[in-house]
Formats: structure tokens, sequence, C-alpha cells
């Protein structure tokens, strides 16, 4: 386990990397014994220097597909907050990044609070009031995407952006399990997958995103936006890159970015 200061430390070195967008190498080179837990602690002083809400969460690598992609075994979570929305119709800057890349994704939004740490996947149903497509922009403050679970946990998951399109389904009203979805940039497809490729089903992966944050003193509330985590593979973002996403029983979802240079 790290010392507050050293936590501090890693805490302000990943703030100035997205600051500068200038990434740094991956935290657990220099400090091998960097825990989850001290991870968590990271990301938590960073979240707190920021202004604006917490407006709900991120589930990351809770696929194969994205595992394998990052070479990571195991889900962890991240915050999302007021100022990360982005615009289905304005373009992102992607100026404000350092290695954007797109995913597809079910969001869930809640109607009421979920329990800690005893959530089950009933209470994740009887807490959602709608599913709706989403993207999420996620970005590396870590040189090359080269991550650790411990480095993504530190760095907000790894999580930079998201936008949510009109589409709204009650649960219900649809099989979660059975989300049909496929990623278009420019036009062409470059990423498919099923909902359930997300832990066998989203609600579960939300399930345990209550119970985890449980553990950190959190909970997830009526009103905000969860992201169970990507159903395909990510894929990199460009200047001029334009993103289309279609759901099957959900609707589309659209993200583009301006034209520039990233870093
Ligand atoms: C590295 C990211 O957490 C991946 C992610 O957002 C996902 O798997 O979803």
């Amino acid at each position: 386990m790290l010392t507050d200061a050293d936590r501090l430390a890693l805490a302000d070195r990943l703030r100035a990397a997205e600051r500068d967008r200038k990434p740094i190498p991956p935290l657990v080179r220099e400090r091998p014994d960097l825990t989850a837990a001290d991870a968590y602690a990271i990301q938590l002083v960073n979240i707190r220097r920021r202004a604006g809400a917490v407006v709900g969460h991120k589930v990351g690598l809770s696929s194969r597909a994205m595992q394998q992609m990052m070479g990571v075994e195991e889900p962890d979570y991240g915050h999302l907050m007021a100022d990360m929305r982005l615009s289905e119709t304005e373009p992102a800057d992607p100026a404000r990044y350092c290695y954007p890349r797109v995913e597809i994704e079910v969001a869930f939004l809640l109607g009421a609070d979920l329990p800690g740490a005893d959530c089950t996947e009933r209470d994740v149903l009887a807490a959602t009031e709608f599913f709706a497509p989403s993207i999420e922009l996620i970005d590396s403050r870590i040189e090359d995407w080269a991550i650790s679970l411990a480095d993504t946990i530190a760095d907000n998951a790894s999580s930079a952006g998201f936008v949510v399109g009109a589409g709204r389904v009650r649960p219900g009203e649809i099989d979660i399990r059975g989300i049909d979805a496929v990623l278009h940039r420019d036009g062409e497809p470059v990423a498919r997958g099923r909902s359930d490729a997300v832990l066998g089903n989203p609600v579960t992966a939300v399930a345990w995103l209550a119970r985890t944050v449980a553990r950190f003193g959190v909970r997830l509330r009526a009103g905000h936006l969860v992201l169970p985590g990507a159903c395909a593979r990510a894929v990199d973002a460009h200047p001029g890159s334009v993103f289309r996403a279609e759901f099957t029983g959900l609707g589309d979802v659209r993200l583009s970015f301006a034209g520039g240079a990233g870093c």
C-alpha cells in the first residue's frame, strides 16, 4: 500500500498529463506495488478536484473483446462527470485528448437509487427507468495505452466522455441480452458486438458496479447514468472522424470530431 503522499503525487502526475495532454509512463513501472485500492484512491483524489457534478459511473473491461485488447483480465469502474457529456451535433475537439477511442454501450438511466453491498440483478432492473444507445469516448493519460489494471483505475478507468442517443426503452420492453450493435466510422462498419458480451448480461455489470462502489462508500443514485462496458472493441478516433452506432431496438447515436491536431 502506498502512503497518502505517494498517492497524491501520482494523482498530480495524472492530472497534469490530462491537462497538458502529455501522457506519462505507466504508474506501475515506477510503483510495481501499486494496488487496485491505491488506484481507486488516486482516481478519487482527481475526481474531487474536478469542477462539476458526478452524473454517473462506467464499468470498464467487462467484455472479453476489451480485456483482450487492453491485456487486462478484470473489470473496473470510473466516474462520469457533467463536463464529460458530449453532443451528437457539436463535434468533439480531438486536441482535448491524447489517444481517443470510441466504444459502443447500452446505457442505463436510473430512476431509483440502487442498494449497495447486496445489489442484485433484480434490483438493477427494478431501478432502471430506461435503456439508451450510447458511445463512450475513452482516452489514456498513460503513454501508448500501455495500461495495467491499476494504471487504468487510477486514470478514471480511461474515461474521457460520453454521448447518449435519443432512444429510450424500458426494461421489460426489450431483451437486454440480445441487443446487436454496430459502430460505423466515416460510413464504414468498424466494430460489431452484442450486449451479452458484457459479463453475459450488462445488468450483471451494473449489479457488480453497485456492489463494488459500495466498498468505497459510494451509491448509484436515481438520475444517474451507468455505462456497463463496451460490447465490442474500441476504435481509434481521428480528427474529422464521424461515428454512428446502431443498436437493434434502441436506435442510434452519433459522435463526430472536428478537424485539427491531437497530441
Ligand atoms: C479501458 C476502458 O475502461 C475500456 C472500457 O471503457 C470498456 O471496456 O468499456
